[in-house]
């Protein structure tokens, strides 16, 4: 007798349907994988929480999808037949766009999901081509048309003229009432395909390792999608890329619920454990086949995701020296993009130098290490990665520009270059334009899209990763969009530029700019600085320099003796709350040297305005 939890398997492939939802940020993917759940009833109401495939809690604070997950769902269609629906949830985010490009290609099909209200985005482009380069099949589903302001025929036009496909039976709906949701299932099964087996169900086993996560309890979990042959418990598999052997324990789907499977057919998307030991032990993008009987051929592999900005994180106190590494390793079983080594400044002490896919993954990891594992931390500036042509013929990359080698004996610096695609209404065009100039960015297309402008730009990610986003952002009061991806490295004029405070370089602060605008950039540091460090009993200067050339200067004026000597004695509440802001002012300080400089210094520093 087979345990209760046990489903049997093997769906046969014409009841199968594998899909994704792809979406611009906030235009409704989770609502709608949650109604998708709910109608087919795969959780009760009572045990929905909000943003069921969401799971992370900053995730859910911050409303975006970071890691992929799958759910199965069976679905009774109008032809009276039950089918299989395996949605692949996808992150939403330009820094996340590998792990797109992998869920994509373990499906036929995408849910093109688009805010009637809003239309085409930056991110709806980008991951629909994604979706079209993985050959998927799409469906137009125009949301949220409750919204008085919703105009389903205008941004049908829309997707028409700017994606260039049919949206004419684009399904209408509202996931947040629930209105349309059964066109949407009847949809998934009538327009999308049915997964291809070549070999079908007896051929030797073919899967294509779709991604891995570690689980408290089971340890590392593999998700996997057959393609041909039949996967089972207690078989022997081989990951054909590490040629690693692991004897499968369980085999499961997620409803989102566990449910213990038996066997997965071709088509079949589901987990595994297999008593591997660490998620780095697993590459997403692996072909998985039986041990004593391999498939012939492996599926082409991904390349892995290569961080593209590093930074340093160091502990405020170094006491919590031990706990961050120990934290860091938590991370990371869950996270194989983001990458860490010990690092020390003689500013900050010891830390590490960090590696991430981007600059909202930097973030999110900062969080998690602040707010999961209590920890103070001081970023340091985020640096891209360099390339570095030596005179004596070697090449080497540069993750930190304290490691920048003596200038003379490096023949080419290059940087990494994105191409980034901004949607913006017409009305901030002109404030877009002059920060993308003033970002060195070269201009290769602007175009419109009814009323609003899509720009294509050529940036050096350099000037992007410190502030851009935000900047786009505050110009357009929030309305403009981007996304990018990085196409290559090109020679850069650039400098490594060093901050000075009452003579000591501080190396926490000292970054690779442009060589044009490394004085600008000098000098709006100096004056923050000078802003943000409290006055001492001495003078202070503050200084910008490229190699031993000051670039700029700045003094703070030395402290009078007594804080509270201009209040004559006589205002005693003044007084008092003088003497607190003195006390305030001195959590959070680090000591260079006989200067004591806030934490908050750093990080404003290293954020520059542009007006
Ligand atoms: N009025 C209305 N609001 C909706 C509808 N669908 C989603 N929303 C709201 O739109 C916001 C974004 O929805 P989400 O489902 O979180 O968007 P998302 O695309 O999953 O966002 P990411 O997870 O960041 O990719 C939420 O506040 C939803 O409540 C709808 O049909 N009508």
């Amino acid at each position: 007798m087979r345990p209760m939890s046990t489903t049997s398997s093997k769906t046969p492939l014409s009841h199968i349907r594998n899909f994704s939802i792809v979406a611009h940020i906030d235009h409704g993917k989770s609502t709608l994988a949650d109604r998708l759940i709910q109608s087919t009833g795969g959780l009760a109401e009572r045990e929905m929480s909000e943003q069921v495939l969401d799971s992370m809690d900053i995730e859910r604070e911050r409303g975006i999808t970071i890691k992929a997950q799958t759910v199965r769902l069976h679905y009774k269609a109008n032809d009276g037949e039950t089918y299989v629906l395996n949605l692949i949830d996808t992150p939403g985010h330009v820094d996340f766009a590998y792990e797109v490009s992998r869920s994509l290609s373990a499906c036929e099909g995408s849910l093109l999901v688009v805010d009637a209200s809003q239309g085409v985005e930056a991110q709806t482009l980008a991951n629909v081509y994604q979706a079209i380069d993985n050959n998927h099949e799409l469906v137009t589903v125009l949301n949220k048309i409750d919204l008085p302001a919703a105009e389903p025929e205008r941004i049908k036009e829309q997707i028409e003229e700017v994606i260039g496909i049919d949206a004419s039976d684009a399904v209408l709906i509202s996931a947040k009432t629930g209105l349309g949701i059964p066109d949407v299932l009847e949809a998934i099964v009538t327009k999308l395909p049915a997964p291809k087996s070549e070999g079908g169900e007896t051929a030797p086993l073919k899967a294509l390792l779709v991604d891995s996560w570690y689980d408290t309890y089971l340890g590392v979990m593999v998700l996997v999608r057959i393609i041909d042959g039949t996967l089972k418990k207690g078989m022997t598999i081989r990951m054909m890329g590490t040629d690693a052997k692991y004897s499968v324990e369980r085999i499961g789907v997620l409803t989102p619920k566990m449910v213990a499977m038996d066997a997965l057919g071709p088509g079949e998307i589901g987990f595994i454990t297999a008593s591997i030991k660490e998620v780095a032990d697993t590459r997403v993008g692996d072909t998985i086949t039986e041990d004593k009987r391999p498939t012939a051929k492996a599926l082409p592999g991904f390349k892995p995701a290569q961080p593209v900005v590093f930074c340093g994180l160091f502990p405020v106190d170094a006491a919590d020296f031990e706990d961050l590494r120990s934290a860091m390793g938590k991370l990371r079983l869950n996270d194989a993009s983001f990458s860490f080594e010990m690092e020390s400044s003689a500013a900050l002490g010891f830390g590490f130098r960090c590696g991430f896919l981007g600059l909202l993954h930097l973030e999110i990891i900062q969080e998690r290490l602040e707010r999961e594992f209590d920890l103070d931390l001081i970023a340091t500036a985020p640096s891209v990665v360099y390339k570095l042509f030596m005179t004596d013929g070697t090449e080497r990359e540069l993750h930190n520009p304290a490691d920048m080698p003596d200038v003379v004996k490096i023949a080419e610096i290059h940087e990494p270059w994105i191409r980034a695609t901004i949607l913006t209404p017409d009305d901030y065009l002109g404030g877009i334009l002059k920060l993308c100039q003033d970002r060195r960015g070269i201009q290769i297309e602007l175009t419109y899209v009814g009323t609003r402008a899509m720009l294509t730009y050529d940036l050096p990610l350099n000037e992007v990763v410190f502030d851009f986003y935000d900047r786009l952002k505050s110009i357009s009061k929030g309305y403009a969009s981007f996304d990018y991806q990085i196409t290559d490295h090109k020679e850069g004029n650039l400098v490594k530029m060093s901050i000075l405070v009452n003579g000591e370089p501080v190396d926490a602060l000292s970054m690779m700019v442009h060589r044009m605008a490394a004085e600008k950039r000098g000098r709006e540091m100096c004056e923050k600085l000078k802003e943000l460090i409290p006055k001492h009993m001495f003078k202070i200067p503050i200084q910008a320099a490229i190699g031993g050339n000051v670039i700029a200067r700045e003094t703070i004026s030395a402290l009078r003796k007594d804080v509270t000597a201009k209040c004559y004695g006589g205002d005693a509440t003044r007084k008092r709350k003088l003497l607190e802001k003195q006390k305030a002012g001195k959590k959070r300080m680090r000591q260079f040297g006989k200067v004591e400089i806030p934490q908050e210094a750093f990080i404003a520093a290293l954020k520059m305005g542009d007006e």
